[in-house]
């Protein structure tokens, strides 16, 4: 599916020279959204995954459709003082940023096997952050998927050594 035609782009926001990719037109249209989650379900059957991890918020908007499709759990990275029980953190930047990530400790288990997943991939902050809280508590990242990848920010210098799908490249 031509998923870029559901893509909205605003320029100058939310700082200016920022191109902002809007997904909320993708999703607004069924066909488009469930066809997205599809493919990454695909990817995701022949890697054995145990579960979904997706960063605040929009990761939320990919990865949660895809575990419950997957029959596996969700476990969400937010930004600092969200998760009310204990958590490990990572600090982070981004395309027009800085920020703190945490999950909770016991999130997941040492050994299983985790799919993140967001609807970007721009610097590649956010997604180094995850994988960095992912690896600490002894999960094994095996696949990344997004909607979006920003091929002029080289997040993907940042994924070396990890398998990684992205639907749209701009
Ligand atoms: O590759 P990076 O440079 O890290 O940028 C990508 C991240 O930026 C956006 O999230 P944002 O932090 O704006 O939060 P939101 O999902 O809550 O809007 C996007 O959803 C990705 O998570
Ligand atoms: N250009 C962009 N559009 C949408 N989300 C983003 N997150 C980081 N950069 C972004």
């Amino acid at each position: 599916m031509d998923y870029k035609k559901y893509i909205t782009i605003v320029d100058d926001w939310p700082k200016k020279g920022v191109r902002f990719k809007d997904i909320t037109t993708l999703m607004d249209n069924g066909t488009a959204y469930k066809s997205a989650v599809d493919e990454i379900v695909e990817y995701s059957k022949v890697r054995n995954i145990d579960l979904v991890v997706g960063p605040e918020a929009r990761g939320f908007i990919v990865g949660c459709p895809v575990s419950y499709a997957l029959e596996v759990g969700f476990a969400p990275v937010r930004k600092e003082g969200k998760l009310p029980r204990e958590v490990i953190k990572v600090d982070y930047g981004l395309e027009y940023g800085q920020n703190v990530l945490t999950i909770h400790k016991d999130a997941i288990k040492p050994g299983q096997r985790v799919l993140i997943t967001d609807d970007l991939l721009a610097t590649g902050g956010t997604i180094e952050a995850t994988i960095k809280l992912v690896e600490q508590l002894g999960g094994i990242v095996v696949g990344c998927a997004f909607l979006i990848e920003l091929t002029y920010l080289n997040g993907r210098d940042k994924l070396e050594g990890y398998d990684v799908l992205t639907l749209m490249q701009y």
